[in-house]
């Protein structure tokens, strides 16, 4: 249940990996089930479409017949999407399960054989038993067993994450028929990934584990985040800090570039719920630990902002800004969260124009965004139309701007023709690269001011005051 970024490439690959089992993904928007039975899925994930074509109308279905699908299913897997609460208790921080629970009443009204009920959304921990309490309405009927099994797929490489998973998490009640529920799942997976990396744990450590992996991973951007501010200010270089620390294995190299912020649907949300149950359950230093790192994340965000802004002579009012990449992260064309958007509403706020590109987001999925995150402070936004233009390709968007900010780390933005951009813009042409692609040594040869996250400013510029 739940055909999103989550639903749609994980069931794809368990009908690839299992041709025995027949798999059907439901959701409740046609236009969603629809797009997933076409060859323009309606996500963008490399190797996607092939793999669903592989299985496609063998043993991989798509459907809004959630009734019919339920009953005729052994296993059901929740991937429904759990946002932060926007209103209500715990509003801004608590994760919103009510999709969860949903789905939950409606296996509860038309199961009418057992079945196994498997969480694949992320929920907060304890979960599983508002969902088993659901269940139970029915249960004279129909015997249910819960499990968890969080997804740890990063969006851009879901494929190869799905195909060769670094682990397989299942948390099950620990009685017999929890227990039994547990090795069906283990079975499932078992078609492809080796054994030693299915882990199986109780139903709350299950829950729990998927919270505190994004909470860690968060955190290692945070934390190399914050040190690119003090590279900033003392001319060490983010790059060779990092390098340095990832020789040590107990570090590790992975996850230690420094960016203009993390985005996406995850981090965030899965933080503040992590600090939310913290606060609920009575510890407010575990929550305020965890809770630093969103304020750094907030801070970077800013910070890149500020910076563009000084370093344009502490005005942007009229100025045109080359926006390159607007996805959160390269190789999808997902929005949600995306730094790239702060960064825009705040040049905005300031008058500037901005000009955007990116290689995988249509121009109505950024509008989209912008509705969404300036839409809440239209009194200092003149009309979104006016001020963003969307363009199909980075030379456009560069085409008589005095800047580009580079947000998103598309591989295609470290081989433009920088010499074409640079004779095509105003001067002095500046570059603010917030994902450390360029080679900031050729550019600052053709001409432009380039500022990089946690690297030293060019030398020859004048300081402004900071
Ligand atoms: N996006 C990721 O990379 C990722 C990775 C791991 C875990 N997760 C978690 O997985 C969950 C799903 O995330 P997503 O990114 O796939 O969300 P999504 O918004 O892309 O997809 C959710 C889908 O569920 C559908 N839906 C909502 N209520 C429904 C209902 N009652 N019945 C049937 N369908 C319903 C929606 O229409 C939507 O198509 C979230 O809890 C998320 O935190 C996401
Ligand atoms: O060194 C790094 C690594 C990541 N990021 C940023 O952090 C964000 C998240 O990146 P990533 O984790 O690669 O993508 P997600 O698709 O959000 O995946 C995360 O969130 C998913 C949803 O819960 C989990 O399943 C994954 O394991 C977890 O990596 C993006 O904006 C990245 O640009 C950095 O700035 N520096």
């Amino acid at each position: 249940m739940g055909a999103g970024y989550v639903g749609g490439p994980t069931m794809a690959v368990i009908a690839q990996r299992c041709p025995h089992i027949r798999v059907c993904v439901v959701d409740i928007s046609q236009a969603q089930i629809d797009a997933w039975n076409t060859d323009d899925l309606p996500i963008y994930e490399p190797g996607l479409l092939e793999v669903v074509k592989e299985s496609r109308g063998r043993n991989l279905f798509f459907s809004t017949d959630i009734d019919a699908e339920i009953k005729r299913a052994d296993m059901v897997f929740i991937s429904v999407n759990t946002p932060t609460k926007t209103t209500g208790i715990g509003a801004g921080k608590a994760a919103n399960i009510k999709n969860c629970e949903l789905c939950a009443r409606k296996i509860a009204e038309v199961a009418d054989t057992p079945k196994v009920v498997v969480e694949k959304s992320t929920v907060p921990v304890r979960t599983a038993e508002a969902v088993r309490r659901v269940l139970a309405t029915n249960e004279g009927k129909v015997k249910f067993q819960v499990l968890s099994n969080p997804e740890f797929l990063a969006e851009g490489t879901a494929m190869p994450d799905l195909q060769d998973p670094s682990r397989v998490l299942i948390g099950g009640m620990q009685t017999p028929e929890g227990l039994a529920a547990i090795q069906e799942l283990v079975d499932v997976y078992a078609n492809w990934v080796p054994k030693d990396r299915i882990l199986a744990t109780n139903t709350w450590s299950s829950e729990l584990s998927k919270l505190v992996a994004n909470a860690f991973l968060a955190q290692r951007v945070s934390s190399i985040n914050s040190i690119s501010a003090l590279c900033e200010a003392t001319d060490a270089d983010i790059s060779e800090v990092s390098r340095a620390l990832g020789y040590d294995p107990r570090i590790g190299n992975k996850f230690l570039n420094s960016s203009v912020g993390f985005g996406g649907s995850c981090f965030q949300k899965d933080v503040l719920n992590l600090v939310y149950i913290c606060e609920s359950t009575g510890l407010p230093e575990v929550a305020e630990y965890w809770h630093q790192v969103i304020a750094m994340n907030d801070y970077q965000k800013s910070r890149f902002t500020q910076l563009m802004v000084r370093r344009m002579f502490n005005t942007v009012t009229g100025k045109r800004i080359a926006v390159l990449g607007f996805a959160f992260k390269k190789d999808t064309g997902d929005t949600r969260e995306t730094p790239a958007v702060f960064v825009c509403k705040a040049l905005l706020e300031e008058q500037a124009k901005v000009q955007v590109y990116d290689p995988q987001v249509k121009r109505s999925q950024m509008f989209v965004e912008f509705d969404y995150t300036c839409g809440v402070n239209k009194d200092n936004t003149p009309r979104l139309e006016e001020s963003i233009t969307t363009c199909e390709d980075a030379y456009s968007a560069a085409e008589g701007s005095h800047a580009l900010a580079i947000l998103t780390e598309w591989d295609e933005f470290k081989t433009l023709d920088y010499q074409r951009i640079y004779d095509s813009m105003a001067k002095p042409a500046f570059v603010f690269d917030g994902r450390g692609v360029v080679d900031i040594e050729a550019l600052r040869k053709i001409g432009f001011e380039v500022y990089c996250i946690g690297k030293s400013k060019p030398k020859y510029s004048l300081d402004s005051p900071k």
